[in-house]
């Protein structure tokens, strides 16, 4: 575990669970040293408020956790590297001191991160035999099973695929056609077409596309109960993978991953920068391949713009048949909500329908529990389901929605930030010190709206597309190679949508 010697603070009420274990297994005195504790954390943290102020004390300190003092080392928690590091290199005197000042046994602030949890398994392995206990074992579960705890113990339990989520079930509309297509021609081929495999699914959050995987599974299974499927998520093959090198049972690891029919994992994009995992999913991929097994994948990117993977990956994962999912129309959502209210047999007045596939357009997964804490309200409660109860019943998430970041703000808030004239965000001027800037608000222009390239440029002195496309390479690349601007773009993104 990394540690760095000073910072931080955080969010009092949650202080780490993993720790509050042990007071609440203490004797009475330590529970009153823990108190007392905790009363100094509110302080350095009113004072860190007050010195640094409410945003950046939300963004930096919000979410960090009050651990232990032992020996005069006091521990915190920090929800991610990233933020580790910032408080310790930006707050990490100052945190000292202010705990200092409250408590005179502090000699020193360590900072760590807080634990991962343990890793997933229950639901994202579906349809795989049992890690084998032998080599033996396996070979022996011919089929694979569905239903709860099977393998060692319940740590390999599986549950089967979401039922619902079938090719049935599964709305279909102009930004998600091609995709749609793909998918059930996959679940339809007696034998994979090398131009096909690897189908790779990508789209942006709750667009379906886990949907899709799992109405491929549905179908194969239907077609063909004997046929092996092994869906499963990239951290699920991250963790295994790492378990197995734990446990230095990397051959059964192989073997399994290396014997199924149809190999199928969600969020590929988590497997970037993670060397070790990726060469080994390679070698995985490749010798499924080669054995003329179909693979699926899904990502919320294309392979073109997955980071930290290296080429021989990317271009495998561009090998085969590249199907994406667009944002959805007003058209599709609305279309998904008419079927999800039938389905569920609760009648919903079209103008609520079209009330909500207007105003939620992030994701469909929002869509559908907008729908849910309406339908529910009225079952619940026995309101009627109108325009209005849908206002008022989701006004937390309306508010979200209705909450854009514009172009304005974003120049305004990196022009602050780097003390340049706002002016300069649409100046011809070339030097590095507004450049740099510009291509910074380029960038978040591009992540925090949904406006196109050119539209962007527009807003930037009419600059070309082309510009504005260099300007977001740039900063990607720069995020990587140089922290200072990882950093402050990570600073802007949470006060804009702070
Ligand atoms: N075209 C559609 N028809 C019916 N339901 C849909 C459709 N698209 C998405 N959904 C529903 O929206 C929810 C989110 O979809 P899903 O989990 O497949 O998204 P995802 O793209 O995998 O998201 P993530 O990137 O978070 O993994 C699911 O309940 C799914 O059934």
């Amino acid at each position: 575990m990394n540690r760095i010697q000073s910072p931080v603070t955080g969010n009092n009420k949650n202080a780490a669970s993993y720790e509050q274990k042990t007071v609440a297994g203490a004797d009475m005195e330590e529970v009153a040293g823990r108190k007392e504790l905790e009363a100094h954390w509110v302080r350095v943290c009113d004072r860190l408020r007050k010195e640094i102020g409410d945003k950046a004390f939300k963004t930096w300190f919000g979410e960090v956790e009050l651990g232990k003092l032992e020996t005069g080392k006091l521990r915190l928690y920090a929800p991610t590297r990233f933020v580790r590091d910032w408080v310790a290199r930006h707050y990490g005197d100052r945190v000292l001191a202010y705990w200092q000042a409250v408590n005179t046994t502090v000699a020193s602030v360590e900072v760590n991160l807080v634990p991962p949890p343990a890793p997933r398994r229950a639901n994202d392995i579906i349809a795989m035999p049992p890690v084998p206990t032998s080599p033996q074992n396996y070979q022996s579960s011919a089929l694979p099973r569905l239903g709860p705890a099977i393998g060692r113990g319940s740590e390999d339990a599986f549950q089967g695929p979401e039922a619902r989520y079938t090719f049935a079930n599964f709305v279909v509309g102009k930004p998600n056609e091609f995709a749609y297509a793909a998918a059930r021609n996959i679940a339809e081929q007696d034998r994979p077409l090398p131009e096909r495999n690897p189908l790779y699914i990508f789209g942006g959050v709750g667009l379906g596309k886990t949907h899709l995987m799992h109405a491929i599974w549905h179908a194969i299974r239907e077609r063909d109960p004997k046929t092996r499927v092994l869906y499963l998520t990239a951290e699920s093959f991250v963790n295994r993978f790492i378990q197995a090198l734990r446990t230095k049972n990397t051959g059964q690891f192989k073997e399994l991953f290396r014997n199924v029919d149809v190999l199928m994992v969600d969020d590929v994009q988590f497997i970037c920068g993670k060397e070790a995992s990726q060469d080994e999913f390679f070698f995985t991929f490749n010798s499924l391949v080669e054995q003329n097994k179909q693979i699926v994948l899904s990502s919320e990117k294309p392979p073109s713009e997955l980071q930290d993977i290296e080429e021989r990956m990317r271009s495998r994962l561009g090998s085969g048949l590249v199907a994406d999912i667009h944002s959805s129309t007003y058209e599709l959502r609305l279309s998904i909500l008419q079927t999800k209210a039938e389905n569920a047999r609760v009648p919903v007045p079209v103008a609520v329908l079209e009330f909500l596939a207007h105003k939620i357009s992030t994701n469909i997964r929002e869509l559908e529990g907008a729908l849910n804490r309406v339908v529910a309200h009225g079952q619940l409660i026995g309101r009627e389901i109108t325009v209005e109860m849908a206002q008022d019943v989701l006004h937390d998430l309306l508010r979200q929605a209705d909450r854009k970041v514009t172009v304005d703000e974003i120049q305004q808030r990196v022009a602050a930030h780097y003390n340049i004239k706002l002016a300069e965000m649409s100046s011809p001027r070339r030097a590095r010190s507004v450049a740099r800037p510009r291509q910074v608000a380029m960038y978040l222009a591009k992540q925090l709206t949904t406006l196109s390239l050119p539209q962007i440029g527009k807003r930037f002195g009419n600059r070309d597309h082309t510009t504005v496309m260099h300007a977001v390479r740039k900063i990607e690349e720069l995020k990587i190679s140089d922290l200072s601007i990882a950093e402050d773009v990570e600073l802007l993104k949470r006060q804009l949508q702070g």
